[in-house]
């Protein structure tokens, strides 16, 4: 690849934000999957990896959840603005918090996007990969987003997937159209 075609590239972070359990995760690397071959560079900041290194030590509180959302959204717009296509699997429960990562890639001028997992409460907590509606329901912890912890939805997403009402291949089909429509893949 010659400088110029490296130059070319234009990165992206794609924030996929949504309950525990609703897809996010397994949504991210089926669209990787979908991405590489296409020779696009590809990182996917999963929220329980970012939380045993580049987060590790916080907890689940508002600060420490908005302090670890802005790490990410720093992370992820370094790279994007060098070329990777950077998808976040991360709860994310704040508005606010989200649009201050939205913000932070305006001002350097790095596209992102928003997608909106939108699982409902009860299909996530039927599926509850990790346990922890479980858990919550047992009373062994507190401050489950969704559940006795705020999840604000997003408002405006530039996509909202009703994962349950799709197969996967199929959410990540229209996560790679949001892509191609922007110009991004
Ligand atoms: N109290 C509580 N509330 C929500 N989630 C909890 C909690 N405790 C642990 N977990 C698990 O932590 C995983 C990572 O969370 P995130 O970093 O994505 O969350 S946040 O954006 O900082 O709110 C998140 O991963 P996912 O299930 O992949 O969403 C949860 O499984
Ligand atoms: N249509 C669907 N879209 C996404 N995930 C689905 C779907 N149907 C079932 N699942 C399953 O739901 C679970 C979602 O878990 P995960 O991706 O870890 O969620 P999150 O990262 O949002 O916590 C996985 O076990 C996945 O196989």
């Amino acid at each position: 690849m010659t400088t110029s075609e490296v130059n070319d590239v234009t990165g992206a972070t794609v924030w996929l934000t949504g309950l525990p359990s609703a897809g996010k995760t397994t949504l991210a690397y089926e669209l990787a999957g979908l991405l590489r071959p296409e020779g696009h560079r590809v990182e996917v900041l999963d929220g329980d990896e970012i939380r045993e290194f580049l987060s590790a030590g916080l907890g689940f509180s508002r600060e420490d959840r908005d302090t670890n959302v802005q790490r990410i959204g720093f992370v992820a717009e370094l790279l994007a603005s060098q070329g990777v296509l950077v998808l976040v699997p991360v709860i994310a429960p704040y508005a606010e918090s989200r649009d201050a990562v939205r913000r932070r890639h305006q001002k350097e001028g790095t596209a992102y996007l928003e997608v909106h997992v939108a699982t409902p409460v009860e299909v996530c907590s039927e599926r509850d990969v990790k346990g922890l509606y479980a858990k919550q329901a047992a009373g062994e912890i507190a401050g489950l987003t969704g559940v006795d912890d705020p999840y604000e939805e997003p408002e405006s997403p530039d996509l909202r997937i009703e994962a349950h009402e799709q197969s996967v291949a199929e959410s990540a089909a229209a996560l790679l159209g949001l892509l191609r429509e922007r110009g991004l893949a």
